[in-house]
């Protein structure tokens, strides 16, 4: 992959203080440790990891919602926290996010077309009298009826209102757009339709996008290259097709064997996910995998092992899972 990426997080740690046991003594949660990660133009890529992993504060860092503890955030190549006031406009234009729960994001109050037009006066994508024709073509594009301007929140069902949520994300033109859970809330029914209203978005508008989700079938129906975090570190990164048809890492191996219905492979009984995920407050040392993997051995809590190579455009943690080891009898 050539050129400037699009977005870019380049060792991006983010920790949150907490108190933690019985004398509710204070301690760093890392919510994402040392992340670098490249996303290129018409790009879509998948994070998955389960709930905790640091998911959700990756993409709120990426888009500039929350600050970084360490590292950076590139767009075209330059760091947001150098960028202020009207230059800082101009790039949230460029970059939206779409949340899980859409309830919460739209204002109960107000009519859908007035929330979509938001952005559009905001940001004067159009002049003030094409406002009402924009909402109504952003309305058509999402799929849902001429008549849902009009109407309020509660009126819709839950796709519908995911729906009016992208319509809203779309209103200011983005090049980049972070959807963090989009259907985890919604009728596993209506899913479906809101993954492929979200790919074929994709693929008329040539969007790029970052998309958040612990389901791995949405991740792996719409993403290009797959992102796998464990307690707010990447375990493993590559071409979708490549992580989920013959995942190199542990981890990944588990998370697809708990999703046996698109695991390729008979699933590995050894791989089954055992145990809880450790508190990310007090993270196992070493691998912080290695309380819950079958291939655990002593060397494994020396050291926090590097992402390194494993083959062209993919990257794995574990010194168990390097080219040297790949015979596939892991
Ligand atoms: N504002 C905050 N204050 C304290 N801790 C936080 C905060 N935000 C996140 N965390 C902690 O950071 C860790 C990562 O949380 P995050 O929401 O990013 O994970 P996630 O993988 O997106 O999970 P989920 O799918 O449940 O949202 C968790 O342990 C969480 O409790």
């Amino acid at each position: 992959m050539t050129g400037t990426p699009l977005v870019e997080a380049d060792r991006l740690s983010r920790n949150f203080p907490m108190r933690t046991g019985l004398f509710g003594r204070h301690r760093d949660v890392w919510a994402v440790r040392d992340v670098s990660l490249a996303v290129q133009k018409g790009e879509t890529v998948g994070v998955v990891g389960e709930s905790g992993c640091g998911k959700s504060t990756l993409g709120r860092m990426v888009l500039g919602l929350e600050s970084p503890s360490a590292g950076a955030i590139r767009f075209e190549g330059r760091d947001l926290s150098s960028v202020a006031g009207a230059e800082r406009r101009r790039l949230a234009r460029r970059m939206q996010m779409v949340f899980q729960d859409p309830f919460g994001s739209l204002d109960p109050r107000r009519s859908v077309g007035a929330q979509i037009a938001d952005g559009l006066r905001v940001h004067r994508i159009v002049a003030a009298g094409e406002v009402d024709a924009e909402v109504a073509r952003l309305i058509d594009v999402v799929g849902l009826q001429k008549n849902a301007a009009g109407r309020r929140p509660h009126e819709f069902s839950g796709g519908q209102r995911q729906r009016i949520a992208v319509a809203r994300a779309l209103a200011t033109r983005p090049d980049f757009i972070v959807a963090d859970e989009p259907v985890s809330a919604l009728d596993v029914s209506i899913q479906a339709q809101v993954v492929n209203l979200l790919a074929d978005l994709r693929r008329d508008l040539g969007l790029t996008m970052l998309f958040i989700a612990h389901d791995l079938h949405v991740v792996r129906h719409l993403s290009t290259r797959a992102v796998v975090m464990y307690l707010g570190r990447i375990v493993e990164e590559g071409p979708s097709e490549k992580v989920f048809g013959a995942p190199a890492h542990p981890y990944t191996r588990a998370l697809l064997a708990a999703t046996p219905s698109i695991s390729a492979r008979k699933v590995d009984e050894e791989a089954v996910l055992a145990g809880e995920l450790p508190s990310p407050a007090n993270p196992p040392s070493g691998c912080a995998f290695r309380t819950r993997c079958p291939l655990a051995s002593d060397e494994c809590a020396a050291a926090v092992p590097d992402l390194a190579p494993y083959e062209s455009g993919w990257k794995v943690r574990c010194i168990k899972s390097g080219p040297s080891q790949r015979r596939g009898d892991l």
